[in-house]
């Protein structure tokens, strides 16, 4: 690793063969691409030596911080001894099991079963199958419309790409595919109008009734939703939303899968969103946490109900080749123990995350943030010209934003931009003092991203 390339080649070889997701291919080109080498704790390091403060804990998933060996040493036992065997035909092995016993274990209310995935994405596109063949099982099969949310983020499969709300992902490819509608999103900042936050919080939720009776109750089959939109800039939907969606889908006896790909493990204060925000849902999704993205794993957990409708249905004919990968598996299993037994998740709720907490909320005194919100360790602020109008900025949606992340990445600091909202989800094991740093450098960042808006007449 330290004997590499020099940077430039490296980036020209980059260029030439590798295809970045979500990525502007030839303008990467021209830039180069930021070749990261090493990372240990909450620290990236580049081809250049740069020391990065990451902000974002690789993609929202890297929950116990870089270089924890013990992942690495579970890993090699377990490819030495059973690098991989299927759980088709009939057949298992000890990680899937154990690994399933202990997600049930730590799960919420009677969610008890688990299938395994590779991925957030498929485990959707296991959830958008598998809610479809319990309405079959039940003699219900017109029972197929899944209601998601504009702005939510699922995957990027055909089936998770369509349950997302993004529209331009949607117009990438012929999405959504049949039967998957959404209902505009509970963003009280954008959206809110002159509502407060809890008329419009109930407003939101209300149009999920609507929407049942707009597609007819006999043929709705579930809603998904992340407990906090991740990708869609961290959005915390106000308090009387999620209670009036419960009441919703217990009222038409739909199905409810709440998707904590990034709520999941510790990343809200609890070890699931559901429990920070009051959620019963009858499947849940998650990956990135469950490995601390040290190895691909996505799983769908599910409760007594759906899984007994589905295990008494002849066989589901679905599933991957790596569903319960049992070196995933492994690692997943030893994941979970740091975050258990170091008290990760304790240290969060009671100490780190009311820390983080107060820094991010004071970044309302800076003349470009309008809003601040953070829940547990992912936070959001809202960039905007106007505050008490809550105003978007005349340029692009996005343009500020993008200047703002470019300060961050000169300053040595990962904090992404959604549109003009800029979000963190840094590691769980994040130090104060780490806190403090990440806070210096995104100050200095947005001082000189307003300073540059200013000089550009943006502002
Ligand atoms: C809520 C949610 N559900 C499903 C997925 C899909 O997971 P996979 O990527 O493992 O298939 C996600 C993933 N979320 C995600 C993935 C990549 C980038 C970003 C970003 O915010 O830039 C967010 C997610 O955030």
């Amino acid at each position: 690793i330290e004997n590499h390339l020099p940077t430039a080649e490296l980036q020209a070889l980059d260029a030439a063969h590798h295809m970045h997701p979500f990525t502007d291919g030839d303008a990467l080109s021209k830039k180069g691409a930021r070749i990261i080498t090493r990372a240990k704790g909450v620290w990236l390091t580049d081809s250049e030596g740069n020391e990065i403060l990451d902000g974002m804990a690789g993609l929202w998933c890297m929950n116990v911080g870089y270089g924890r060996e013990e992942l690495a040493e579970v890993a090699a036992r377990q490819m030495r001894q059973l690098p991989f065997y299927n759980t088709f035909f009939q057949t298992t092995h000890i990680p899937a099991i154990a690994l399933a016993k202990k997600l049930a274990e730590l799960a919420p209310g009677n969610l008890n079963h688990v299938f395994f995935n590779g991925s957030g994405s498929d485990s959707n596109d296991t959830n958008i199958r598998m809610v479809r063949h319990y309405w079959n099982v039940k003699e219900q099969p017109e029972r197929t419309v899944i209601i998601s949310r504009w702005n939510g983020y699922h995957g990027s499969t055909m089936g998770a790409a369509s349950l997302g709300g993004m529209k331009g992902m949607h117009k990438q490819g012929g999405l959504p595919i049949p039967d998957i509608v959404h209902i505009d999103q509970p963003d009280w900042w954008s959206e809110g109008g002159d509502m407060t936050p809890e008329e419009f919080g109930l407003a939101r939720a209300q149009e999920l009734e609507a929407k049942i009776l707009e597609v007819g109750p006999e043929k709705v089959a579930a809603f998904i939703g992340e407990p906090i939109q991740g990708a869609g800039g961290v959005i915390v939907a106000p308090d009387t939303y999620w209670p009036e969606i419960q009441r919703i889908v217990k009222k038409y006896g739909i199905l409810l899968i709440a998707d904590e790909v990034i709520c999941g493990f510790g990343r809200t204060g609890n070890w699931f969103g559901c429990q920070t925000l009051g959620i019963e849902p009858d499947i849940m999704t998650v990956a990135k946490g469950l490995t601390s993205g040290y190895i691909p794993m996505g799983a769908s957990l599910v409760s007594d109900e759906v899984a007994a409708v589905i295990n008494s249905g002849d066989e589901f004919a679905h599933g991957y080749t790596y569903s319960g990968h049992p070196v995933a598996a492994a690692v997943a299993l030893e994941n979970l123990r740091i975050l258990e037994e170091e008290g990760v998740i304790d240290r969060v709720r009671s100490e780190i995350a009311p820390y983080l907490k107060a820094k991010w909320e004071s970044l309302t005194d800076h003349p470009m943030v309008g809003e601040a919100k953070i829940v547990g360790m992912m936070g959001s602020i809202a960039l905007t010209p106007n505050k008490a109008t809550r105003a978007a900025f005349a340029a692009k949606a996005g343009t500020i934003g993008l200047i703002t992340r470019e300060r961050c990445f000169a300053n040595n600091l990962v904090m992404r931009h959604v549109g003009d909202r800029m979000i963190i989800s840094p590691p769980l094991t994040i130090t104060k003092a780490e806190i403090d740093e990440l806070m210096v450098r995104a100050r200095k960042s947005l001082d000189e991203a307003y300073e540059k808006i200013k000089a550009e007449g943006l502002w």
